[in-house]
C-alpha cells in the first residue's frame, strides 16, 4: 500500500531497475561478456570488485516458448512456489505482506561449499507495466527484489553472513496472431525474459571461488525455474 514505509524505495528501485533491463547489452564497449550459452538463453558478467569483493553484475536474456510474462512473473513473485524452483534455498519466511503485489522475505541459502551460509532480506514486488500508451510499446511485466533490513533480524546476528542484492526479472510477451478467428493457443506465444542482479556476498569470499559458484549455479537456476513454469503452466488457461 503506498502509505508503507518501504513504498518510495519500492517505486524508486523498479523503475531504475525496468529502465536498467531494457537497456539491453548496450554496445560492445560496455564489457558485457558472455559466460554461459544454452539454446535460445545467453548470460553475461561484468567483473567488478567492491573492497575486493566479487559484485559481478548479471545480465541473462533468455526466450521461452509457450508461456507469458505475466506467469513467469506470478510464479516467481508468488512465495507458495518457491521451494519448487529455488534449489539454493534452505528456509523462506514472509516477514510481512506490504501489499497483494509486495512482500518482505527472509532466506537463508544452502552453504555451498567454501563459501559460509547466506541469508538475505529483501522486498519483492511485480509490477504490470502496459504498453497502452503507445499500442506497439512493449507489454512488460516485472519483479523486482531488492535487499533491506529488518529491525527483528539484524545483519550477521547468527550463524550467516548477510548478502545484499537487486535483482529483476522483466518480461515482455509475443503473440504471433493465429488464423482469423481462431482462439491463441500457448504455440502463438513466447516470453522474452531479462534477468538481471548484483548480489553482494556480504563476507569476504575468493574471487574465483564466487565467479566459479555463480558460472554454475546462474545458468542452473534459469534454466531450472522456467521449465518449472512451462510445466505448471501447460495444461492451464493462459494468464496474459
Ligand atoms: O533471484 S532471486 O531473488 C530468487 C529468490 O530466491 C535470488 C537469486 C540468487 C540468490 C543468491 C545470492 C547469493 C548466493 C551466493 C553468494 C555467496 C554464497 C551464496 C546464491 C547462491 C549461489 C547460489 C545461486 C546463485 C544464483 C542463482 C541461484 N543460486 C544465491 C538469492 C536470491
Amino acid at each position: 500500500s503506498a502509505s508503507h514505509r518501504l513504498w518510495p524505495e519500492i517505486e524508486q528501485v523498479v523503475h531504475q531497475q525496468v529502465a536498467w533491463a531494457r537497456l539491453g547489452l548496450g554496445d560492445s564497449g560496455t564489457g558485457w561478456q558472455l559466460f554461459a550459452e544454452d539454446g535460445e538463453m545467453r548470460m553475461y558478467r561484468r567483473e567488478e570488485e567492491v573492497d575486493g569483493m566479487v559484485v559481478d553484475p548479471l545480465k541473462a536474456v533468455h526466450i521461452v516458448k509457450g508461456i507469458t510474462g505475466h506467469e513467469v512473473c506470478h510464479y516467481f513473485f508468488s512465495p507458495q512456489y518457491r521451494y519448487d524452483w529455488e534449489t539454493t534455498l534452505e528456509q523462506m519466511t514472509v516477514l510481512e505482506t506490504i501489499a497483494d503485489d509486495s512482500c518482505l522475505f527472509l532466506q537463508t541459502h544452502k552453504r555451498i561449499w567454501p563459501a559460509s551460509q547466506r541469508d538475505v532480506i529483501f522486498w519483492s514486488h511485480i509490477r504490470h507495466l502496459p504498453n497502452d500508451q503507445d499500442r506497439d510499446g512493449p507489454d512488460i511485466w516485472t519483479v523486482v527484489n531488492h535487499s533491506t533490513e529488518h529491525k527483528d533480524y539484524p545483519a550477521n546476528s547468527g550463524k550467516c553472513v548477510r548478502i545484499f542484492l537487486t535483482v529483476c526479472m522483466l518480461c515482455q510477451t509475443r503473440v504471433i496472431p493465429p488464423k482469423e478467428g481462431t482462439p491463441i493457443t500457448r504455440d502463438n506465444i513466447s516470453c522474452k525474459i531479462t534477468y538481471c542482479s548484483v548480489v553482494n556476498p556480504g563476507g569476504w569470499a575468493p574471487a574465483s571461488v564466487l565467479r566459479a559458484l555463480y558460472k554454475r549455479e546462474y545458468p542452473k537456476f534459469l534454466k531450472r525455474f522456467t521449465s518449472y513454469v512451462t510445466n505448471q503452466t501447460k495444461d492451464k488457461p493462459i494468464m496474459f
